[in-house]
């Protein structure tokens, strides 16, 4: 699949409000790129102007690569009086084309939901529920995916299943995903991003393709430095008061820019 790359440069208000910016966001074709960042800053409002969803948002700059995208937002939007089944192709349905019934049970097979085929929204629990967005978003078969916290409500077993399985279906996508979990954005992203208040910072992921394994020496030390420059650990020496804070470039090895990428993407 000819997956193209994302690009954002620009500043956005919602109601008059500074939400973000100036900004400059880059995802490279074919790979994953995580965003982190506190509550509030913009993460999901630069996933709903790739998804052409921007109303509402005055926003001031440049996109490229928003059209052929699948959105999985952070609530499921599962329509009620639909089967699951007819929620998983749901959007085919709306876009006027055939719909591949047999493809969409055998994508909720793999996410463990084919026998609730027939059952309605409000009768799963939150995390089947999650799944089955993601099965919708997944037979979506979009060159870009962007993914808001599509794991949030899964048990840490069920999580990692669906995170290898999300890696395998999406094989060659360009992924944009917003989570709240360095570890997830360790295994997963072969770009890593934490925007603030203050801006957007990149911080060198692990090498090794992905999903990269949980324990691995390297990817603990990914999560570690994420959860560092989040604010969601004391910086080891910061203890002392008045002592000053290690600056990021301190906390981060050093590394050649996309070592992450995968080979020939470099
Ligand atoms: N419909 C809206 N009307 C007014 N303000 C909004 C609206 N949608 C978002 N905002 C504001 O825009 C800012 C960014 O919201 P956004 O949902 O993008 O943040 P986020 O980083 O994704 O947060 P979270 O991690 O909590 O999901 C917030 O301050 C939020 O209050």
């Amino acid at each position: 699949m000819n997956a193209p790359a994302l690009a954002l440069h620009g500043t956005a208000h919602i109601a008059g409000r500074l939400v973000f910016g100036p900004l400059s966001l880059n995802a490279p074709a074919g790979c994953w790129t995580c965003l982190l960042g506190p509550s509030g800053v913009g993460k999901s409002t630069i996933l709903r102007l790739f998804a052409g969803l921007g109303d509402g948002i005055a926003f001031d700059g440049a996109l490229s690569g928003a059209g052929q995208v699948a959105l999985m937002a952070q609530d499921d939007l599962l329509l009620p009086w639909l089967s699951v089944l007819d929620n998983v192709t749901l959007g085919a349905r709306l876009r006027g084309q055939a719909v591949d019934g047999g493809a969409a049970l055998q994508v909720l097979e793999r996410v463990g939901l084919a026998d609730r085929a027939g059952d309605r929204p409000g009768d799963l629990s939150g995390g089947q529920r999650q799944r089955v967005a993601l099965a919708r978003t997944l037979t979506e078969d979009r060159p870009v995916v962007l993914l808001d916290e599509p794991f949030s409500a899964l048990d840490a077993r069920t999580r990692a299943q669906m995170q290898d399985l999300t890696v395998e279906l999406l094989t060659g996508r360009t992924v944009l995903l917003v989570t709240h979990d360095p570890a997830e954005a360790a295994r997963l992203g072969h770009v890593l991003f934490i925007l603030t208040e203050d801006g957007l910072q990149e911080v060198p992921p692990p090498d090794g393709p992905i999903p990269r394994p949980v324990g691995d020496a390297a990817v603990l030390a990914a999560q570690a430095r994420l959860l560092t420059h989040l604010g969601a650990v004391p910086v080891a020496g910061a203890g002392t008061r008045g002592a000053a804070p290690r600056a990021p470039r301190d906390i981060f090895p050093k590394k050649e820019p996309g070592a992450g990428l995968p080979r020939g993407r470099r």
